[in-house]
C-alpha cells in the first residue's frame, strides 16, 4: 500500500540559499504528522512546498502515488486536494460562518453543496452559529470554522500552519488535544507545522524535528522525548540539562550522584558521559545524603521546578512536591533517579 503523502529527498532553495534539503518522510491515510523545529529550520518551506506554493529543486512529494511536485514539474496548488489553515484562520470578515465554510464548494450543485456545509457545522459543533459573522465568535470557534472550510472539499491531506498560535496560551493544549479528536473520528491525513512541543505532542502521531533545514529525528513524540538521537533533539524537547559526568567501573558517577544501572553498557573506569539530567530524573528525599544548593525555583502548582547545583558546579532540574519549599541559597537533599536517563558520549553526541 502506498503512502497518504511521501516526500523523498526533498530540496527547496531561495536563490543558491538552500533553506530544506535531503527530506524524506511519509504520512500514512490518516495519520497526523508535524514538523516542529526552531525558528528559521525550513517548516514552513516544506508546507508551503506540499502545498504547491514553492517548487522542489530536488526529489518529488507523492500524493496518494501520484507525483505533484519535482524539479521542473509543479502541480499548481488548486489542482492539489490540499486544504490549509492558516495561522490567522484568514476567514472571510464580511461572510457568515455557513458561507466561509461553502466558500470552497462553487463546483458543487445548490443543494449538495448546503448539504456539504450542514455536514461540517456538525462535524466542528457549529450549527448553532451558521448566520453568525467571524467577530461575534471566540478564537477556538473562529478556529473550527478554519477547519470546517478546509475540510468542506474533502481534501486528501489537510496542512496546519502554526493553527494554534494565535489563540491563547492556555487553550492551545486542550485545543490541540481536541483537534486531533476531530481528525481521527474522520479519518483526515494531516501534517501540523509549529515551534511548541506540547502542541505537537498533543497532537500529532509522528514528528519530523527539523534542524537547518534537516530531519534531526522523524519518531512518535515518545521516542522524542525518551530516547533522543542526539544532544539537540535532547535539548529542544522538553526541559533537561545536559549534565558531564564521570564514570567508574561499577557505573557510579562522580561526586555521588548516583549509579548508572543500563545493563546493556560496559563502562570503562574514567569514562566520561553527557547526562540528559530531566526534571523528574532528580527525587526530593529528605533521608539522602547528597544535599544540592538551590539557585532558582519557579512555582508550577503541584511542584516547584528547582534549579540545582551539583558539587562541580553544573546545573541541573528537579521538580519536586510544593510542600518541599527551599529558598534559593539554601540546600535540597535530592537522589539521583537513573533508570531512565539518556546517556551521549561525550565524544559522539550522539545518544547510546
Ligand atoms: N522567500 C524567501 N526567500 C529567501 N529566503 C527565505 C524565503 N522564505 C524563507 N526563507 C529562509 O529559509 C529558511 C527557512 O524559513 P522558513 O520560513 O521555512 O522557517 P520556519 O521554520 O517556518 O521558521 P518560523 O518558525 O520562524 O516561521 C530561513 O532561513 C528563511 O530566512
Amino acid at each position: 500500500m502506498s503512502s497518504q503523502l511521501a516526500l523523498e529527498k526533498v530540496a527547496v532553495r531561495y536563490g543558491s540559499f538552500t533553506a530544506v534539503s535531503g527530506v524524506s518522510l511519509s504520512l500514512e491515510a490518516g495519520e497526523i504528522g508535524c514538523l516542529l523545529g526552531p525558528s528559521g529550520c525550513g517548516k514552513t518551506t516544506l508546507l508551503r512546498a506540499i502545498a504547491g506554493f514553492e517548487p522542489v529543486s530536488e526529489g518529488h512529494i507523492n500524493l496518494r502515488g501520484h507525483t505533484i511536485s519535482q524539479p521542473g514539474g509543479l502541480l499548481p496548488p488548486e489542482q492539489r486536494r490540499v486544504g490549509m489553515v492558516f495561522q490567522d484562520f484568514a476567514l472571510f470578515p464580511h461572510l457568515s460562518v455557513r458561507r466561509n465554510i461553502g466558500f470552497g464548494l462553487s463546483a458543487l450543485g445548490a443543494g449538495e453543496r448546503q448539504a456539504r456545509v450542514q455536514e461540517m457545522l456538525e462535524l466542528v459543533a457549529l450549527a448553532d452559529y451558521a448566520d453568525a459573522y467571524p467577530h461575534e465568535l471566540s478564537g477556538g470557534q473562529q478556529q473550527r470554522v478554519a477547519l470546517a472550510r478546509a475540510l468542506a472539499p474533502a481534501p486528501e491531506i489537510l496542512l496546519l500552519d502554526e493553527p494554534f498560535s494565535s489563540l491563547d496560551s492556555e487553550l492551545r493544549e486542550q485545543l490541540a488535544g481536541e483537534v486531533r479528536e476531530l481528525l481521527k473520528r474522520n479519518g483526515v491525513t494531516a501534517i501540523l507545522v509549529t515551534h511548541d512541543q506540547h502542541e505537537a505532542f498533543a497532537m500529532a502521531d509522528r514528528i519530523a524535528l527539523l534542524r537547518s533545514g534537516r530531519v534531526a529525528q522523524l519518531d512518535t513524540p515518545y521516542n522524542l522525548y525518551h530516547n533522543p538521537a542526539s544532544e539537540f533533539v535532547a535539548e529542544f524537547i522538553g526541559q533537561g540539562n545536559i549534565v558531564s559526568v564521570t564514570v567508574n567501573e561499577a557505573g557510579e558517577l562522580n561526586d555521588g550522584l548516583g549509579r548508572l544501572d543500563m545493563g546493556h553498557r560496559h563502562w570503562r573506569a574514567g569514562e566520561q558521559l553527557r547526562l540528559l539530567v530531566r526534571p523528574d530524573d532528580i527525587e526530593f528525599d529528605e533521608l539522602s545524603q547528597l544535599s544540592l544548593a538551590v539557585c532558582g525555583k519557579s512555582f508550577r502548582g503541584a511542584h516547584y521546578l528547582y534549579d540545582l547545583q551539583l558539587p562541580d558546579g553544573q546545573h541541573a532540574p528537579c521538580l519536586a512536591p510544593s510542600h518541599v519549599d527551599v529558598a534559593v541559597g539554601g540546600h535540597l537533599p535530592v537522589r539521583f533517579n537513573l533508570q531512565h536517563v539518556v546517556v551521549f558520549d561525550a565524544a559522539e553526541n550522539a545518544a547510546t
